[in-house]
């Protein structure tokens, strides 16, 4: 039996304000094992029918990460050129991956077809494979924050081309890809915000009730 106290509740909810998307890491590279610990922390996330549909691809190959890092600056540069005007000169000046400082690289993928689980929970909302994916994504984030670690998720990639680089099997749907390291700085304001690109809203805004 276990029970959490008042100020680990305090210090929980200072963990969730201060979870950052970390895009400006340092160099020092991370301990041994660091990343295999926190896959262990996401395998103890939700996911529909114990389908446990989260897969990890551990990027350390040198090439691979320079072919990934073209990738995302080709997908951007296209980014850019749907903006326009002062939008367009704010997006530019976005710093919106740390892929060339992380040392820590992790790309992850949801299997749409392995029988895990049974099925459950899955047959009219085959959807939810990947929403689980993300849950363990979460769990990660939040997990590495509570360590110091800084975690960038990207995604503006080209998937198909993500699979070619890292040869995924083609059951293998591409979720996100993740720097891991440690952040230059900590913030408990999302940096889009300090960059006026959006703002964090209250929560009265997306809840209605019925
Ligand atoms: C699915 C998904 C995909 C992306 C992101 C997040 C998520 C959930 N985010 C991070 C995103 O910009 C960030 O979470 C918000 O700006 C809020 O900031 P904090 O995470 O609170 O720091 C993100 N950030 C970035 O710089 N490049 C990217 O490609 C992406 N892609």
């Amino acid at each position: 039996m276990v029970s959490f106290d008042d100020a680990f509740r305090r210090q929980l909810h200072e963990l969730f304000v201060w979870r950052r998307d970390v895009r400006r890491f340092r160099s020092e590279p991370l301990p041994d094992g660091t990343i295999e610990r926190l896959i262990e922390i996401a395998c103890l996330s939700p996911s529909v029918g114990l389908s446990q549909p989260w897969r990890f691809v551990i990027v350390d190959d040198a090439a691979r990460r320079r072919a990934v890092i073209e990738d995302f600056k080709s997908c951007n540069a296209d980014a850019l050129r749907s903006y326009s005007g002062e939008r367009a000169a704010k997006y530019a000046a976005l710093k919106l991956s740390g892929l060339e400082e992380a040392p820590g690289h992790l790309a992850v993928f949801a299997e749409k077809t392995d029988q895990i689980g049974s099925g459950l929970g899955r047959a009219t909302m085959p959807e939810t494979t990947e929403y689980s994916v993300v849950a363990a994504i979460c769990s990660m984030w939040l997990a590495a924050r509570a360590e110091g670690i800084g975690l960038g998720w990207v995604s503006i990639f080209n998937p198909g081309r993500v699979h070619e680089i890292l040869e995924t099997p083609d059951t293998w749907k591409f979720i996100g890809y993740l720097c891991i390291g440690y952040p230059e700085v900590e913030c408990d304001r999302p940096e889009l915000e300090q960059a006026k690109w959006e703002s964090r809203r209250g929560p009265d805004e997306f809840t209605i009730r019925r």
